[in-house]
C-alpha cells in the first residue's frame, strides 16, 4: 500500500490509525516511497508504486463479520500466523476459504467472495499483481489497480483477511528459481500465446496454498471458470503433487449484455467494448449450432471495431475436451474457448457447449 492510498483507506475507514499509522512506518521517509526491487524485476517494468507494497499491522478485532473492515496484512508469515489463529478459533469444524485475485476487483470476484464466504468460517483474499505470469511485452506496468476500491468491496462481502503483499515480500532477493512448471497443459492455447505464464501462475499460487495451509483446517480455493485453462491447471497441481486443498470452481460472470466481466475490461473504449461482444455472442452461436466453427472464427475475425478498418483479432477459437484440453468436436460437454485481441486488449471467453 502506498502513502496515498494509506491516507484515502484512513480516510474512508477501511484502515484503522494503528495500521495506518503502520503503513506509514513501513514506507519510511516520503522520499523512499516505492519498493526496493531486484535488478530482474525491476527488468520487468513493474508499475512505479505497488498499490501494495509495504506491511500493515494486523488487527486481529477487526473482519469478524460482514460490515467490519478485513485486517489488512502484507508479510507472508503475518498471514501465515493469522490466518492459522483465526483456522483454530472457528473450532473443530471450521473451514477456510482463500480467493486469489490479482485486484482491480469487480463482480465476477465478488461472486467468487460470496460463494466463499458462505461456504467458509474463516475467508481470505489474496491480492497480488503478479510479475512472474506476465511477459515482457505484455500488459503489467499498466494492469488496473484499485486498492480503496477492493478493500471497500470485500468490507461489504465481510473477508476477513485481506493479504496484499508486495513484489518484495512474495519474491524477497528476486524472482524465485525453484518454480511450479506447468508442463503440457501450460504450453498449448494460453500458454502457446503467454510463454512461461502459467508456470507463474503456478508458482504463485502454490506459494499462496503453502501459506493457507498447515492452519489444522481444510482449505477450499476458489477460483473463476473464465480462466477455464487456469482453473483445470490448477486442478491438476493439486491433484499431482497431493496438495491439501479443495478446489471450488466458480462459473462465469457475465455483463447483462453478455460480455465475460474482467479487469481487463477496464481497457476498451466504447468502440471496442461494442466490438468485444463479439466473442461472447459468437460463443452462444456456436453452441446452438447456428454457425460452425469456421463460421465461427470468421465472424470473430471481421469483427469491426468502430467505424475504421480496425478488426478484432481472433487469436484461437478451439474446442476441447474440458478434462484434458485436448481437441474435441463440437458437442454436447465440450468447451468452446476463445481468445481475441480487441484493440490492444487482449481477451479470453469459453463456453461449455
Ligand atoms: N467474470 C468472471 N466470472 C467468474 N470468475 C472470474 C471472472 N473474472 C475473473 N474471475 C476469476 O477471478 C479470479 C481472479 O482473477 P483476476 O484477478 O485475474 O481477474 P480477471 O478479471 O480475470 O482479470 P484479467 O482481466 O486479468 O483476466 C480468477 O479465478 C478468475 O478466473
Ligand atoms: C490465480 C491468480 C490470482 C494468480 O496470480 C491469477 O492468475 C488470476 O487472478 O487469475
Ligand atoms: N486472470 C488471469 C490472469 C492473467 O491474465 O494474468
Amino acid at each position: 500500500m502506498g502513502r496515498i492510498t494509506a491516507e484515502r483507506a484512513q480516510e474512508r475507514g477501511t484502515l484503522d490509525s494503528t495500521a495506518h499509522a503502520a503503513v506509514l512506518q513501513a514506507l519510511g521517509p516520503a522520499d523512499h516511497v516505492l519498493p526496493t526491487v531486484t535488478d530482474e524485476i525491476a527488468d520487468l517494468d513493474l508499475p512505479g508504486e505497488s498499490p501494495v507494497a509495504a506491511d500493515t499491522e494486523a488487527d486481529t478485532e477487526a473482519g469478524s463479520g460482514a460490515g467490519s473492515a478485513p485486517v489488512v496484512v502484507t508479510d507472508p508469515e503475518e498471514f501465515r500466523a493469522l490466518l492459522r489463529e483465526r483456522a483454530q478459533a472457528a473450532g473443530p469444524e471450521g473451514t477456510v476459504g482463500l480467493v486469489p485475485t490479482m485486484g482491480a476487483l469487480h463482480d465476477g470476484h465478488s461472486h467468487l467472495v460470496e460463494q466463499a464466504r458462505a461456504e467458509n468460517d474463516v475467508l481470505a483474499v489474496s491480492i497480488f499483481l503478479n510479475p512472474l505470469q506476465f511477459g515482457p511485452t505484455e500488459d503489467l506496468s499498466r494492469y488496473p489497480a484499485d486498492l480503496d476500491g477492493d478493500l471497500a468491496r470485500l468490507t461489504d462481502l465481510g473477508v476477513d483477511i485481506v493479504f496484499a503483499p508486495g513484489v518484495e515480500q512474495m519474491y524477497p532477493g528476486g524472482l524465485p528459481l525453484i518454480r511450479v512448471g506447468s508442463g503440457d497443459l501450460g504450453t498449448q492455447l494460453e500458454g502457446a500465446s503467454r510463454p512461461g505464464h502459467f508456470d507463474g501462475v503456478l508458482t504463485v499460487v502454490a506459494k499462496l496454498f503453502v501459506l493457507a495451509t498447515g492452519t489444522g483446517r481444510p482449505l477450499q480455493a476458489y477460483f473463476g471458470q473464465k480462466d477455464a485453462q487456469q482453473l483445470l491447471i490448477v486442478q491438476r497441481m493439486v491433484r499431482d503433487l497431493n496438495l491439501d486443498v479443495r478446489i471450488r470452481p466458480v462459473p462465469i460472470v457475465r455483463a447483462p449484455d453478455g460480455l465475460a466481466l474482467s479487469s481487463r475490461n477496464a481497457y476498451l473504449n466504447d468502440d471496442e467494448r461494442a466490438a468485444a461482444l463479439v466473442l461472447s455472442r459468437t460463443l452462444q452461436a456456436l453452441a446452438a449450432r447456428e454457425v460452425d466453427l469456421d463460421q465461427a472464427r470468421h465472424l470473430i475475425d471481421t469483427e469491426s471495431i468502430g467505424q475504421g478498418p480496425q478488426t478484432v483479432e481472433l487469436d484461437y477459437l478451439t474446442v476441447v475436451d474440458p478434462s484434458t484440453l485436448a481437441p474435441a468436436d463440437v458437442a454436447p460437454g465440450n468447451l468452446a474457448l476463445v481468445a481475441a485481441r480487441v484493440g490492444t486488449t487482449r481477451l479470453i471467453d469459453n463456453w461449455t457447449l
